[in-house]
């Protein structure tokens, strides 16, 4: 405040030197009294600029010498630039004032305010000019900061970018790392693999070849236990019919010495009375010299006659059994022993087989005796048995067959009844027998070779249990001396034969060697029975055993001196019962049904009645069939 004041007076000073200036000009130009200035000058000077050098003042001249006024434009000042006549010249002009004061007063407050205002745009221009200033500051300020943040935010993304870029960089060195890692570790785990694959290869190698050896074992062990329970069956069966044999001779024994104790007393007496005459006659001779002489020579040269004879028979007899005499491999034979031996019962055996039917029908009705088989099967057995007496008709070449399925169900009789159907001789061997002959066993096939083509009707030659003898060359439990068999064998039947048809018989038909198998032309399968062929086999059995039992006669002269068995006495065995025992019966073959009405016939002889009834019936054969389940237990089929 006090400085407006200061600032008010300073310009009233001023604006009264301008007055007086005027006013000075006014006297010197000869006008008349006071010139306010405002009133000449509608308008007053613009304020002189800040730094600018202040307007030019007159300068006051002494009143007493009053020489011509010149205008001083630039007025001396002091040393400290202060002049004084400014003042005088305001004091006088504020006199004037004080003159016209009333008249100007007003005038000189609004110039004063007009001063005042002029002065105060002047500070609000300048106010404006800072404030100018200070907002281009301010703008500045924050365009620098905004260039600061901008750079800011650039050094922030670069440094944010190399930041990323150095992650990334990380993140590649560390995921290259991993790669490295990982690629190792996939290459030792693919070695590992392949370490373990190798591992595992040389396990499985391993085992395959201990596989392979137990297997070789097994097998060896196998073929070991099959020819021995072979050699044992046939041992058995060698065994069988040799008690049988010896038996029934015991029985034909005791029967004959009875017979024969009957006969001694007869021929007793007979020979008593012929001695009486002997003796009577020997009397005779005996007192009559010549013939005496007569006997002794006749008795003598029959002696010697006989002894001949005798001793020639034995050597003539020797070479024709080396000669024709049936091998020693051959078990059972049509032809017999000697080739003629068979002749007469061959051509009654035909005769009868001939006047029972006219036909070739069997016991059975189907042409094929006691063997009873499927249709199908007996239909091909009865074809196979038209072609092949055909092909002997024809001189053809004969055709060789094999015969497979489980033991027990027919092959032997269908091979039998074939080769008298067919009108061929038939011998039968077992390749069980072939092995205990060792290095004799090659003879012994080439001599049965050379027999068998000595049949003139031509041979059928059977061999049963052929695997054993005829199986794989290969394998390795094969004796030499069967390998060597087995090729005399195959060289014998190389060539298709018209004397001999090679009938083979398995129940292992794939271990047959497989040029055994070439040499084959018809394979026929013989299942086990089924419902309807148990029931016939039932039938033809029950009156084999049963019913016909007692009308059995026997073989040779001595069947009579035989006691005949007791006569069975059959009651109640229907059809249906029959029927209900092939129905439980499944799964049995032919021999085992033969075997069950064998035990029946055993069960009824073991009765005190001699007597079969349905329910002996039932009991054996719900035993037979327990005990055939038992077995098939054993053996690991059930
Ligand atoms: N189909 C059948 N018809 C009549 N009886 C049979 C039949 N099958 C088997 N048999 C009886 O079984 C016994 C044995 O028959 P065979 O010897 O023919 O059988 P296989 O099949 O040759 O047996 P393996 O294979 O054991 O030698 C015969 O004596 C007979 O009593």
């Amino acid at each position: 405040m006090a400085a407006a004041a200061a600032k008010a007076a300073a310009a009233a000073l001023s604006a009264a030197a301008a007055v007086a200036v005027s006013s000075e000009r006014v006297h010197a130009e000869g006008g008349s009294g006071f010139r306010f200035p405002f009133s000449s000058s509608p308008t007053p000077p613009p304020p002189p600029p800040p730094g600018a050098p202040p307007p030019s003042q007159p300068s006051p001249a002494p009143a007493a010498e009053e020489a011509p006024r010149v205008r001083n434009d630039n007025p001396r000042t002091t040393a400290a630039g202060f002049d004084p006549n400014v003042l005088e010249r305001g004091a006088e002009l504020l006199r004037d004032y004080e003159k016209h004061r009333d008249a100007d007063v007003k005038k000189m407050f609004a110039y004063l305010n007009k001063v005042e205002e002029t002065r105060q745009a002047e500070l609000t221009a300048q106010k404006a000019e800072h404030l100018k200033e200070a907002a281009t500051i301010e703008l500045e300020k924050t365009r620098v900061e905004y260039d600061e943040k901008k750079k800011l935010a650039q050094q922030q993304a670069e440094i944010k970018a190399q930041i990323a870029r150095y992650g990334d960089e990380l993140a590649r060195k560390r995921s290259q790392l991993e790669n490295e890692t990982q690629r190792a570790r996939n290459q030792e785990l693919v070695k590992m693999q392949e370490d373990s694959a190798i591992r595992v290869e040389q396990l499985r190698r391993q085992i395959e070849e201990e596989i392979h050896e137990t297997r070789r074992k097994t097998d060896k062990a196998k073929a070991l236990i099959d020819q021995e329970t072979a050699e044992r069956k046939s041992k058995a069966d060698a065994e069988g019919r040799a008690l049988e044999k010896k038996l029934s001779e015991e029985v034909d024994r005791r029967m004959f010495l009875e017979k024969a104790n009957a006969e001694r007393e007869k021929w007793v007496q007979a020979i008593n009375i012929t001695f009486e005459h002997i003796g009577g006659g020997l009397r005779t001779i005996l007192t009559d010299q010549n013939k005496l002489v007569v006997a002794v020579g006749g008795v003598t040269a029959l002696a010697a006659g006989i002894y001949t004879t005798r001793e020639g028979a034995r050597v003539v007899w020797g070479y024709v059994d080396r000669i024709l005499g049936q091998p020693s491999l051959i078990r059972e034979s049509s032809r017999g022993k000697y080739p003629w031996s068979g002749v007469p019962s061959r051509a009654m055996s035909t005769m009868t087989s001939k006047l029972k039917n006219g036909s070739n029908l069997g016991k059975n009705g189907n042409g094929f005796g006691d063997v009873i088989l499927n249709p199908s099967l007996q239909k091909r057995v009865n074809q196979l048995a038209n072609a092949t007496a055909n092909t002997k008709l024809h001189q053809a070449p004969f055709r060789n067959m094999l015969f497979y399925g489980p033991p027990g169900t027919g092959k032997t009789m269908a091979a039998r009844e074939l080769a008298r159907e067919s009108g061929l001789d038939y011998a039968l061997m077992t390749g069980g027998d072939v092995a205990p002959l060792g290095s004799q066993a090659v003879t012994k096939i080439h001599q049965l070779f050379d027999w068998a083509k000595k049949s003139n009707r031509g041979l059928l030659l059977f061999i049963d249990e052929a695997d054993a003898f005829l199986c794989e060359r290969n394998k390795t439990y094969m004796s030499e001396a069967q390998r060597s068999a087995l090729n005399a064998l195959l060289f014998r039947t190389g060539d298709q034969s018209k004397d001999i048809v090679l009938a083979l018989a398995t129940n292992r038909p794939g271990d047959l060697d497989s040029a055994v198998t070439d040499r084959i032309d018809e394979v026929l399968e013989f299942p086990l029975p089924g419902e309807e062929e148990r029931c016939k086999l039932l039938k033809l059995y029950l009156d084999k055993y049963i019913v016909k039992a007692g009308d059995k006669q026997g073989k040779g002269w001595f069947r009579f001196f035989r006691r005949q068995p007791q006569k069975i006495a059959v009651k109640g065995i229907t059809d249906d019962l029959i029927q209900e025992a092939a129905a439980k019966t499944d799964g049995f073959s032919g021999r085992e049904i033969a075997k069950l009405m064998a035990s029946v016939q055993a069960a009824v002889y073991g009765s005190t009645e001699c007597e079969l009834t349905p329910s002996l019936f039932r009991e054996v054969v719900d035993y037979k069939v327990a005990e055939h389940q038992q077995r098939r237990k054993i053996a690991g089929h059930a």
